[in-house]
């Protein structure tokens, strides 16, 4: 197979990455490039491998076959610490609260940094200020709602602010008003991010790409409003539905044929 070369342009280089559990590869053969400052979106049904895929890039997983780059360097050619430095992830996890409060959650990201005192804590309250959660920045962490403790994640992530976001469903469990308030300001710093969705509104809104990803393979890619179509809809998400700009018009589900994942919905 031919690659595009690996340039130092390209933040985050994915080639012909295979990531088994057991013996089974949920992800086959995927590539893609992510350009420095560029937001790309990684769509499928349930089960399709997209977060099997990310977990290889904040290195819970490790690939089979494949290689990861970061602005041209191997991932193996970094330590774990420099690493995370460079790339930070929002993960789909309740993680282990006992005795936290939102700051302790956020001091622990920015740990890795070793920042001097001042930057440390200004970092850290301008996060939890601008996720909402000032105010409850020193409750239990446990008492948090689920849009709460997603905002608490996400002001560690923000705060860490690394070059490189991994976004495991960032709106999971946000209000609109959240959803839009995070995502912007992702945006706004103009860092390179890889993130899965299921709201295609809101990969259509934000993603300069988008890889649609089933069985564990990408099988389209494009700008969103090129690869999700109406045929896409029908044949990935089996759904009858379609774009008019950034509104998804939905008529209904599609029972014909098997999901698009690796499980069956008949
Ligand atoms: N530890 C594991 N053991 C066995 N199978 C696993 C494990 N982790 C993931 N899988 C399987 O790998 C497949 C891909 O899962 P993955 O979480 O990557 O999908 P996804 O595209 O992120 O789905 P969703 O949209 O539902 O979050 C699924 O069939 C899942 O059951």
């Amino acid at each position: 197979m031919l690659f595009e070369p690996i340039t130092s342009d390209a933040a985050l280089t994915l080639q012909d990455l295979t990531v088994a559990i057991g013996n089974t590869p949920y992800v086959q053969g995927a590539s893609l490039t992510v350009p420095k400052g560029e937001i790309h979106g990684l769509l499928g049904p349930n089960g399709a491998g997209k977060t099997t895929l990310l977990r290889t890039l904040y290195r819970a997983t490790t690939a089979q076959a494949g290689t990861i780059h970061a602005f041209g360097r191997r991932i193996e050619d970094h330590s774990p610490r420099e690493w995370a430095t460079k790339v930070g992830a929002l993960v789909q996890s309740s993680g282990l609260l006992a005795g936290l409060t939102p700051r302790d959650i956020v001091e622990i990201g920015l740990f890795v940094l070793q920042l001097d005192r001042s930057e440390h804590t200004d970092r850290r309250d301008a996060a939890l200020a601008l996720v909402g959660l000032a105010d409850k920045a020193t409750q239990p962490a446990g008492n948090l709602s689920g849009g709460e403790l997603q905002r608490c994640y996400f002001a560690q992530l923000l705060a860490c602010d690394p070059e490189i976001y991994i976004l495991d469903e960032p709106t999971n469990h946000l209000d609109l008003h959240y959803q839009l308030v995070l995502l912007d300001e992702v945006k706004r710093r103009g860092r390179t991010v890889l993130m899965t969705l299921h709201d295609l509104s809101l990969a259509i809104r934000y993603c300069d790409q988008v890889y649609l990803m089933t069985q564990g393979r990408i099988v389209e890619q494009g700008p969103p409003d090129q690869v999700l179509t109406r045929d896409a809809l029908r044949q990935y998400y089996q759904v009858d539905g379609q774009f008019q700009g950034a509104a998804l018009s939905l008529v209904g589900p599609v029972w014909s044929g098997t999901g698009g994942g690796f499980s069956t919905r008949n």
